[in-house]
């Protein structure tokens, strides 16, 4: 028994995983320059905006040399090609317009990311674990981790909003970091029954979610509402169920069909799915419901980090040991972590109001709202405009995994 408790806290470590104990599922100190012969890329990338409002883009891809990705070997410099890649793609499909979307990528761009992605088992395509995740450095390296002193490596157009879109998504994910590391504690906990060290692990993950909101209120000094529904939301679209990309994009010398890829969202940040596993917070995972919709996403994520979630749904149920421990403090201590995940998803949904629901609402007035017909960000994968339904009744399900008392 007490082996199989060992080869059970084991499977959990995150150093397994590339998790960090300080930066949770950022990646720590992304590499931010690539060997000389890769310049072709990081001058597109690095000058995307420009380029895009000056309408040069499309040329400047289509003059691209194809580069080889065989020099790649080191990890940071893959994520780092992944992230440039993804930028300059999306700019490209995008740059025109949601109406005027780009139906085939060209095997310049195509061929090494498609190579890169396959490295990394990841989409072609701007995942959330590119642009918030390996997408920071520090603007003085000895400064503090704060908005004030960080900056994204590549941005799109939206100036600073594009940037505070990302850097705001980075504390949250950063604030997350000491919930993460507390996971492990607690399944060990639970495999060890250890009560008072279970009731501490999950005040941490309560702490630590708190945290997270209030990094997210930073959202409203950094990002401006019709900024983000006009223009930066437009470029973090993908080309799944797009009725103006049927099939979705063409990545040219790679397949001869196109091929449909989700747009970027946070539905593919590993944090809240390992919150939701190790609360119960959606047993049932029928298909095409809510709960199958945000599993899809995994494959959106980092191999190592979607194998995380995966471990903490095959260790021991927290859910079931809180229950038959039948002790107060420890009931509050697990529903306390579910009320914190209830505030933060109330707290999304204000936010979306502010940034979606109200500037489509004036769009409407204004009569152009087919311009908006074929965002795909927020994704249609969550039943179209139907997002606000759907951010409801995962809130929803988060509240009813709070313990009632026996
Ligand atoms: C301007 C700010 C934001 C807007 C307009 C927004 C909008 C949305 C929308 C429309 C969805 C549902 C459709 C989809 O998955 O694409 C969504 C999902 C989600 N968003 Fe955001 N979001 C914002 C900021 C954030 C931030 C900063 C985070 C945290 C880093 C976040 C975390 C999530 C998560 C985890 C989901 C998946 C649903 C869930 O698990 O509750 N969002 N967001
Ligand atoms: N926070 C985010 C950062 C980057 C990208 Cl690509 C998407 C999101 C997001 C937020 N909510 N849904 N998606």
């Amino acid at each position: 028994m007490e082996q199989d408790k060992t080869s059970a806290e084991n499977l959990i470590k995150i150093d397994r995983y590339l998790i960090s104990e300080d930066y949770g599922f950022v990646l720590p100190h992304p590499q931010t320059e690539l060997p000389s012969y890769f310049d072709p890329w990081m001058e597109i990338a690095s000058n995307l905006s420009q380029l895009i409002e000056n309408c040069q883009l499309h040329s400047k891809v289509e003059k691209m040399p194809l580069l080889s990705t065989h020099a790649l070997t080191d990890y940071k410099e893959q994520r780092l090609a992944h992230l440039a890649l993804g930028f300059i793609t999306m700019g490209y499909v995008w740059q025109e317009g949601s109406d005027k979307a780009q139906k085939v990528l060209p095997e310049t761009l195509a061929v090494p990311f498609c190579k890169l992605s396959e490295i990394l088992d990841l989409p072609p395509v701007l995942v959330y674990a590119d642009c918030v995740l390996a997408n920071w450095k520090k603007k003085d390296p000895f400064g503090p981790l704060s908005i004030e002193n960080l900056d994204v490596i590549f941005s799109f157009p939206g100036g600073e909003t594009s940037k505070g879109f990302f850097l705001v998504s980075l504390l949250v994910e950063m604030a997350a970091a000491p919930g993460i590391r507390a996971i492990p504690k607690i399944i060990s906990a639970v495999l060890h029954e250890d009560v008072a060290s279970l009731e501490n692990a999950l005040q941490d993950v309560t702490s630590s979610i708190s945290k997270m909101q209030d990094a997210f209120k930073l959202i409203h000094g950094y990002v401006n509402p019709e900024i983000f529904f006009n223009t930066l939301r437009i470029y973090l679209s993908g080309w799944k169920d797009n009725p103006l990309m049927a099939g979705g994009l063409l990545y040219e010398g790679v397949w001869k069909t196109p091929r449909e890829f989700s747009g970027g969202s946070a539905g593919q940040s590993s944090t809240l799915h390992c919150f939701d596993v190790l609360l119960g917070i959606y047993p049932n995972l029928e298909c095409g419901s809510t709960a199958a919709y945000l599993q899809s996403l995994r494959d959106y994520m980092p191999a190592s980090h979607r194998a995380f979630i995966q471990a903490i749904a095959l260790g021991p149920s927290l859910r079931h040991f809180v229950l038959a421990a039948g002790n107060d403090s420890l009931q509050e201590a697990f529903n306390s972590c579910v009320s914190a995940l209830v505030a933060l998803r109330d707290y999304h949904i204000q936010v979306v109001t502010r940034y979606i629901s109200i500037p489509a609402g004036k769009q409407k007035h204004r009569g152009c709202l087919f311009h908006n017909a074929v965002v795909t960000f927020p994704e249609k994968g969550t039943g179209g405009t139907s997002f606000m339904c759907f951010l409801k009744t995962i809130r929803d399900l988060t509240k009813k995994a709070q313990l009632l008392d026996v």
